[in-house]
């Protein structure tokens, strides 16, 4: 697997360094973009703590970037922040690119096992594996100090992540996540699509089964959730179903906080993103 990264652009933040990057990913089988913050403190220090961020449908690295106002906090506490896209890039495989929830800009965090997905629809193990050996092998970092956090579909990534890899991520921090995709219009396409009819394959990416199951060290999860948001509304993110599986396990402590008049989009996610990092950096600074 090669290790190497190029830099794409670079641009002077509270201090630090907003970057792309992109490299050659040996699980996708394509060329990756991710974002990659350098606070302040990457110049001189070394073992800084991470953040992985995972956006959700139609985002590319750049939404974040732009929109969350994450820097800000990120520059205070001193934290390496990774952002990755949202699937492969750069195929036309059929029916690709032919809807928002579904293929480009759509991976949802699974490996697919469906054609013609499973060669490069890898999300997962991208997520989890290669691109945190990419980052260990760049960056001043110490990666027994990550924490994952993430929106809606990227969300529910965020949390399998968390749910499935004990004590790799310190904790976990999530905006309004698909929280039951099993059971969710958006989460059955996606799904049948990558991994196919038979429902037993999906309960490893499904956060509602695998809090029920996680018996790691006690995972703590921050939960932001609008109140408009119409994706509430629609039964796409089913985040009470999350709460109630969290509920029942003792090595799970979910703050689940539902947040008046905020909608889906990036204006809720700014405003708190800083009580997300003040929650982060609890735990791995
Ligand atoms: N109706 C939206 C659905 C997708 C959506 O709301 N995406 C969210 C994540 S699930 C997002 O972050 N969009 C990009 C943005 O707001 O910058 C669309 O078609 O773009």
């Amino acid at each position: 697997m090669s290790k190497a990264i190029k830099l794409v652009s670079q641009s002077k933040c509270y201090g630090g360094f907003q970057c792309v990057y992109e490299h050659e990913s040996s699980i996708l089988k394509c060329t990756m973009k991710f974002g990659c913050y350098l606070p302040p403190q990457h110049e001189k220090k070394k073992n800084l703590p991470i953040v992985y961020y995972l956006s959700g449908l139609t985002c590319t690295e750049q939404n974040y970037i732009m929109k969350s106002g994450f820097q800000r906090y990120a520059a205070k506490h001193g934290i390496v922040v990774i952002n990755p896209d949202t699937s492969p890039r750069g195929f036309d495989l059929p029916g690709e690119h032919e809807s928002y929830d579904f293929g480009s800009g759509a991976g949802f965090y699974v490996n697919a096992t469906e054609e013609p997905w499973k060669t490069n629809y890898r999300m997962y193990s991208y997520v989890t594996g290669e691109l945190p050996t990419v980052v260990a092998s760049n960056f001043n970092v110490n990666v027994g100090k990550s924490a994952i956090s993430g929106h809606s579909m990227g969300g529910h990534g965020a949390l399998i992540a968390a749910l499935r890899n004990p004590g790799k991520y310190k904790c976990c921090s999530v905006f309004a996540p698909i929280s039951n995709p099993s059971e969710c219009p958006w989460g059955v396409k996606a799904f049948t699509g990558y991994l196919g009819e038979n429902k037993s394959s999906w309960k490893q990416y499904d956060a509602t089964f695998t809090a029920k199951e996680y018996d790691g060290p006690k995972l703590e999860i921050l939960l932001d959730q609008g109140e408009d948001d119409p994706y509430l509304n629609d039964k796409q993110l089913l985040p009470e179903n999350l709460a109630n599986a969290c509920s029942t396990n003792k090595h799970i402590n979910l703050n689940f906080r539902m947040q008046p008049g905020y909608d889906h989009g990036y204006f809720f996610i700014m405003s708190f993103m800083e009580d997300h990092f003040n929650f982060m950096a609890k735990h791995i600074c």
